[in-house]
């Protein structure tokens, strides 16, 4: 699986919770940054989605983390989950810059993914999606991480 974010992650909480799931994942979650721009708020946008969608590659199944996206729960994302490493395409999430990502990436995107309706910051973005991606993998796995039925 593959991640293509906006931005250099630094040292600090919100590498260390990617690092914490992102090294228990199976298979492993690559890790690919693109640059942030500079510009107009709409100029930032359009350059930083190109940025994503210049570096995907061929063929690329495509899940675009939106705040307005399809929403899941625990098990059917593990289900969708399974389904999407199925299929024989490389599978690649991405996320946007402070700006969002525009309209071209979200139609490029084969599926859309929130995590709520709330807007996370993009840094933290890539930490709750390594921990939810673990965790779908957990409940296809019979692992005990998820405890089913308990908060
Ligand atoms: C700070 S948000 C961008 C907000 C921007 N105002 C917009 O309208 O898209 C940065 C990126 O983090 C991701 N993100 C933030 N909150 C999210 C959520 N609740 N669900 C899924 N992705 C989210 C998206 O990829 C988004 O492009």
């Amino acid at each position: 699986m593959r991640l293509i974010a906006v931005g250099r992650l630094k040292p600090g909480p919100e590498a260390d919770l990617l690092a914490r799931y992102s090294k228990r994942l199976s298979p492993r979650l690559d890790v690919h940054e693109v640059a942030d721009a500079r510009g107009s708020f709409a100029e930032v946008r359009r350059r930083e989605s190109q940025a994503l969608l210049s570096a995907l590659p061929p063929s690329a199944y495509v899940v675009a983390l939106d705040e307005g996206g399809r929403a899941y729960d625990s098990l059917s994302f593990s289900r969708k989950l399974e389904h999407w490493l199925e299929l024989p395409r490389p599978l690649v999430f991405l996320i946007g810059g402070a700006e969002g990502l525009d309209a071209d990436a979200v139609a490029r995107a084969d599926e859309t993914l929130s995590l709520g309706p709330m807007t996370w910051p993009h840094m933290l973005v890539r930490g709750l999606l390594a921990e939810q991606l673990y965790r779908a993998r957990a409940i296809s796995a019979n692992h005990p991480y998820h405890k089913t039925g308990r908060p």
